[in-house]
This record gives C-alpha cells, sequence and structure tokens, in this order.
C-alpha cells in the first residue's frame, strides 16, 4: 500500500491501520488482505448503511412535522355588557357581591329581587366581582358604563378582601392615580364584616374592605346615592341590612321609579268613606 503526493482515502488509511494490527496482534495476515481486499464491498456496505439511516431520519422529521401543537384552550371570556332588544333604554342597575361564605351574595340577590319587583323598568344584574373581568383593564373599561352600582362586600382576615374580590381591590386600591373618572356612577355600599375583628387597635370601620371601597369611589368621582352600610355579624348583620335597604329604597325611587308610576315604596292607603246606617222603619 503506498501513499504517496495525492492525499490518501480513509479507505486507505483503514487498511494500513488493519494490516499493521493484524501484524502487531500476530494475526494471519491473510485476514489482513482479505479486508484490504474486499475494499469495494465495505464501500458498498457503508452507502447502504448511509443511505438506510438518512431514509430513517426523513421518516421522523416527515412525521413530526405533519403533526400541529396541541393550542392551549382559549379563555372563556365573560360578557358583562350585554344587552338584549328589550333591554334597551332601561335603567341598569348592578349588585357586585364580594363573598367568602356566600352571606353577601345573598344580601345582594335578595336585594335585586325585590328590586325587581319595585321597578319593573330597570334591569338588575348581579355579579360576582371576580366575573366581572377577566383582564384588570376590563374593570375600568366595564366601570366606566355603569350608571348606578351597589356592592355587596364581605371582610376577611384582618381587614383584608374575599378571594373574589382580591384582584378587583388589588386593581382599584392601586389605581389611586386615576383621577375623578367615575363621574357617571352613582353607587351605595353595603359591608359585611364583625366588630370582633378589630386589629391593631385601629378602628374597626377603617380597616374594613367595604369602606375603603366606598371612599375610593367617592374620591374617583363617583356619587353616593345613600352612605355606606356597616353590617356588623357580631351584632345581627341581618337587621343593619334591612336598615340600610330602608334609606336605599326612597333614593332608588328617585332614580329609577317613572314618573307616573306610583311605585311599590308608596303605602296604599284605602280611601274608604264612613258610612252612617240608618234604619228606616217600614210604614
Ligand atoms: C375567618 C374569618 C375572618 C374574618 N375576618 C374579619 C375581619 O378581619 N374584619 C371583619 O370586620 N370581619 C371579619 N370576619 C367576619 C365576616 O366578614 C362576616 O362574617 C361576613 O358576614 C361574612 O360574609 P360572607 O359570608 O359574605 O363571606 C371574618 C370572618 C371569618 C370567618
Amino acid at each position: 500500500m503506498q501513499i504517496g503526493s495525492e492525499k490518501a482515502s480513509s479507505l486507505d488509511l483503514l487498511s494500513v491501520v488493519v494490516a499493521s494490527l493484524s501484524d502487531g496482534y500476530g494475526l494471519d495476515s491473510s485476514t489482513g488482505n482479505a479486508f484490504v481486499e474486499n475494499r469495494l464491498l465495505i464501500v458498498v456496505l457503508s452507502i447502504v448503511i448511509v443511505v438506510l439511516v438518512g431514509c430513517v431520519a426523513i421518516f421522523f422529521v416527515w412525521r413530526s412535522s405533519g403533526r400541529k401543537p396541541v393550542e392551549p384552550p382559549k379563555p372563556l371570556v365573560v360578557k358583562t355588557q350585554m344587552d338584549t332588544k328589550e333591554d334597551q333604554g332601561k335603567k341598569k342597575v348592578t349588585v357586585f357581591f364580594g363573598t367568602q361564605t356566600r352571606t353577601a351574595e345573598g344580601f345582594a340577590k335578595a336585594l335585586a329581587e325585590e328590586a325587581k319587583a319595585r321597578y319593573p323598568n330597570a334591569i338588575f344584574k348581579v355579579m360576582d366581582i371576580d366575573e366581572y373581568a377577566t383582564e384588570d383593564d376590563e374593570y375600568e373599561e366595564n366601570l366606566k358604563k355603569e350608571s348606578l352600582a351597589l356592592f355587596f362586600l364581605a371582610t376577611y382576615g384582618d381587614g383584608e378582601p374575599t378571594d373574589n374580590a382580591a384582584r378587583f381591590y388589588k386593581w382599584f386600591t392601586e389605581g389611586k392615580e386615576r383621577g375623578t373618572w367615575l363621574e357617571n356612577l352613582q353607587f351605595g355600599v353595603f359591608s359585611l364584616g364583625n366588630q370582633q375583628y378589630e386589629h391593631f387597635n385601629k378602628v374597626w370601620h377603617d380597616e374594613i374592605v367595604a369602606v375603603v371601597v366606598d371612599e375610593l369611589l367617592h374620591e374617583q368621582g363617583a356619587k353616593h346615592i345613600v352612605q355606606v352600610g356597616l353590617g356588623d355579624d357580631d351584632q345581627g348583620i341581618e337587621d343593619d341590612f334591612s336598615a340600610w335597604r330602608e334609606l336605599l329604597w326612597p333614593e332608588l325611587d328617585k332614580l329609577l321609579q317613572d314618573e307616573n308610576e306610583t311605585g311599590a315604596s308608596t303605602p296604599y292607603i284605602a280611601a274608604i268613606p264612613e258610612y252612617r246606617v240608618v234604619f228606616v222603619k217600614l210604614e
């Protein structure tokens, strides 16, 4: 085997290595020679292996490119401002609730049911405050469209909002620099809490979520229709709710009753004339 001035192929080199190895290890030189003589066979086998490996690789690339990646499910968008045709032109009231053990939700629904009967020409929508917006920006976008809203908000764990009000509360309390952007909104807030949870020697009502929201709504331009109601679970929160509701109805009457409507709040006094019964003796 000659390795001349021309560049030696890798097979030439291999042949030299095999021949010298076979010598070194005392193998029969005919083994090395056989290997060298079957160069053609080795070349053919190498080509076959390369082609096979190539085919397998192409097959896998083709299979993986044919499969579409699995798309994550799109989030369910909750439409909050959906008007049917018959709703158009009616006054709308949104009743929000932030609750942990559903008392606030119960009050919100009870109020809305009673209000629907009192004001048939208005629309009352009870809304879990978490479902009001899927993104924080939507809170702003949707609240701007509200003209009348009532909030029932409970307080938990040292003056914290409920789980379903946490996202709204964070967004609302962190956005004080918004200015007076809620000028079209009239509102009322009822708080659900318990005086037993007074912490850090603060006055109880300074810590509760609903009072914070009430003050911020006012600061940001919204107008009270009724003062904040302080429901105290320690004393009888149902009575507090009833008392607040009695303050609310006259204000809602002004806003939601049609001019020619007598209204459910107006007590009905039957005008029964007095008669004097005279017994006439027939002759
Ligand atoms: C574990 C726990 C923590 C509470 N933390 C407070 C609190 O820090 N401040 C407060 O005023 N009321 C607190 N409360 C009272 C609730 O706000 C009150 O019971 C309210 O009516 C619950 O309303 P909900 O049923 O709508 O969640 C707490 C109640 C529980 C059970």
